[in-house]
């Protein structure tokens, strides 16, 4: 008799590409699709999991590491284990990797799990139209994550020129021949693509026949670059191995024009920052979330909770960042309850606005 099992679909892409926007465009067209969540955060605070939060049918928020390593076959099922209880009715799982994850790795724990209410969906790889070009001389790794995919979803397309597209589109085909490829801006990718819209019949069939052999197999020499002693894996080589985070939270509002002193003289390694910010003064009464990648900044605007604490907690992701420079500067951003603020000294801030989000 055929089972009915869940898929469990992957999303990967690297820091900032766009995949909590695409996960949160997937849940709001979806709502005859039960969708669980693990979302996993490479800093401590869950910054991804509040800006999923409330819309999704369950999740189970991954903070402080990468899935991919923290992930031994048995961690994976175990969360598995929840997401996939009956009682839940869940038609689908995704897992929103970490911007450092290694997808290789993730794929491995998923088709050694032994639940068997799960079948391996596939992996979605998100980039950054924008960031690629210049994330890749960095991180040639990121071809093979690419070669991995399932599907890549080419995202910020609003951020380049045609010719620009044309060319990412081309790379992209050069990276991983036979890869379909789409263009999304802001995540906006049917989900038809990712995920039928009722529970699909699988007869025990996967939805890519993939081999362990597969996931082992990389032009690079057969390693993914994950593994160690015990699987033959090499942690050293993930991206995640390089980078580090620094967390920052204050229960005092900040100063506008400090914090954007802060931002714009940012250390060149620091590549991430999210969170969100509350303001002194004339912005106290909205909740600002900063989303900086590479140089590029964003603010987006939403009322505080009602009753939730208004608080500033960022996360910070980068190469060679120090730790005690950033959390000082940062303290030096907490305004003094004496200090006058007003409209002025938001200017900085509104500049960064985001005005569609
Ligand atoms: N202009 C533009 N901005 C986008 C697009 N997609 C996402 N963003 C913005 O890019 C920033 C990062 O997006 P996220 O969805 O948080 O990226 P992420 O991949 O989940 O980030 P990490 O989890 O930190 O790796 C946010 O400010 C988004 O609003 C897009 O297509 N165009």
């Amino acid at each position: 008799m055929a089972t009915q099992r869940i898929p469990v679909i992957l999303v990967t892409g690297f820091l900032g590409s766009g995949k909590t926007t695409m996960l949160n465009h997937l849940m709001r067209d979806s709502t005859d699709t039960r969708i669980g969540v693990i979302v996993n955060d490479f800093g401590s605070i869950n910054i991804d999991a509040m800006a999923v939060a409330g819309q999704v049918d369950s999740m189970i928020p991954i903070e402080n590491g990468c899935l991919c390593c923290a992930a031994d076959a048995s961690e994976m099922d175990e969360m598995l284990e929840r997401l996939t209880d009956p009682e839940l009715r869940i038609d689908v799982v995704v897992i929103e990797a970490s911007g450092l994850a290694e997808p290789q790795s993730m794929i491995r724990a998923l088709l050694s799990s032994s639940n068997e209410r799960i079948v391996y969906g596939g992996l979605v790889e998100v980039v950054d139209a924008a960031e690629f070009p210049d994330t890749r001389v960095r991180h040639p790794e990121l071809d093979r994550h690419v070669r991995a995919a399932d599907l890549v979803v080419l995202n910020k397309t609003d951020r380049v020129a045609e010719d620009e597209r044309r060319g990412l589109l081309e790379d992209l085909q050069e990276i991983a021949p036979g890869v379909p490829v789409v263009t999304a801006a802001h995540g906006r990718v049917d989900p038809a693509l990712l995920f039928d819209h009722r529970p699909r019949e699988t007869a025990g069939e996967d939805f890519r026949q993939l081999s362990f052999a597969d996931v082992w197999a990389d032009e690079t020499g057969g390693a993914d670059g994950c593994g160690d002693e015990s699987h033959g894996h090499d942690h050293s080589r993930h991206l995640h191995a390089a980078y580090e985070s620094v967390e920052f939270s204050a229960a005092e509002p900040l100063h506008p024009r400090r914090l954007m002193d802060f931002l714009d003289s940012r250390p060149v390694g620091l590549y991430r920052a999210k969170g969100f910010l509350h303001f002194a003064g004339a912005g106290r009464e909205r909740k600002f979330g900063l989303h900086a990648v590479g140089s590029y900044l964003r603010f987006e605007l939403s009322p505080w909770e009602r009753g939730a604490p208004r608080t500033t907690q960022l996360v910070m992701i980068g190469t060679g960042i120090d730790a005690g420079t950033l959390t000082k500067r940062l303290a030096e951003c907490v305004a003094a309850p004496e200090e006058e603020i007003d409209e002025t000294h938001m200017m900085g801030v509104l500049r960064y606005v985001n005005e569609t989000g």
